[in-house]
């Protein structure tokens, strides 16, 4: 694989964190750090934070995406979000299937592929999220577990549709626990979801798709996991509230 060809892709996932005033004082912060920065940065805000991202970030080179979308355009979804409504607003990208959403809100490795698949008819790039419990990777089902997951929420996607998705391993045990996946552990897994990519969709394709690692990534071990092959950036969720912080990842990657 010719990691060349691929650029970064340094998101930060502010989860629930952040009234709309302390984002425009983060998105301050932020904006002076991490221009000229040799790789794509992205912030994905709460939803209450989307306008204000939206019009502090415009002129930079930083893109805002959400941290969700519904599967249905409107309707009697109370406390929902749309798709049409997200990119009425300027926002470009979404987070589809993380983790706690799929743990605390049920959702599923279907209803993922339906919010997929109705935020890219929307023209929204999509942040797909895919990892394993601690329970499974003791269990030695990492690999299938990543790549089941990765099919199923793919389901029905073009290779047209493909150029704006991100793949982001985020390794269940290593989210908001300061564990981080060995950088041979992150390569590992995003080795297979790339060799997943090149079964769906050809050797090309899979070269040129940006797969990311996500959990308790920082600073410090950024560097390493980022030297991996076939990690070509991270999802940053505790170091993205800080702007030093996530400069620093933003910078590692821009190496
Ligand atoms: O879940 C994550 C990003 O989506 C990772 O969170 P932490 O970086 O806080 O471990």
């Amino acid at each position: 694989m010719n990691k060349a060809k691929r650029k970064a892709v340094i998101a930060g996932n502010w989860k629930m964190n952040k009234t709309a005033g302390e984002a425009a004082e983060l998105i301050s912060a932020l904006i002076p750090e991490v221009a000229g920065a040799d790789c794509e940065v992205v912030i994905c805000t709460p939803f209450t934070d989307l306008p204000v991202a939206v019009s502090k970030t415009a002129g930079s080179n930083i893109s805002v995406g959400a941290q969700n979308v519904h599967f249905e355009k409107s309707g009697a979804f109370t406390g929902e979000i749309s798709a049409d409504m997200l990119t009425e607003l300027g926002v470009e990208y979404v987070i589809i299937g993380h983790s706690e959403r799929r743990q605390y809100f049920a959702e599923t490795d279907e209803t993922v592929n339906k919010r997929l698949k109705a935020a890219l008819a929307a023209g929204l790039k999509v942040i797909l999220c895919v990892g394993e419990s601690l329970a499974q990777r003791e269990q030695g089902v990492t690999s299938e577990l990543v790549a089941l997951q990765t099919r199923i929420a793919l389901g029905g996607v073009s290779a047209a549709e493909l150029k704006n998705v991100i793949i982001a391993y985020e390794p269940i045990w290593a989210i908001g626990t300061g564990l981080t996946a060995t950088a041979e552990q992150a390569e590992e897994v995003c080795k297979t979801i790339r060799e997943v990519i090149a079964a769906l969709y050809g050797k090309a394709e899979a070269e040129a798709f940006t797969i990311q690692y996500g959990g308790s990534m920082n600073a410090k071990n950024a560097d390493e996991l980022l030297a991996m092959p076939d990690v070509d950036g991270g999802l940053i969720g505790g170091a993205s509230l800080k702007a030093p912080d996530f400069a620093a990842i933003v910078k590692a990657a821009s190496k």
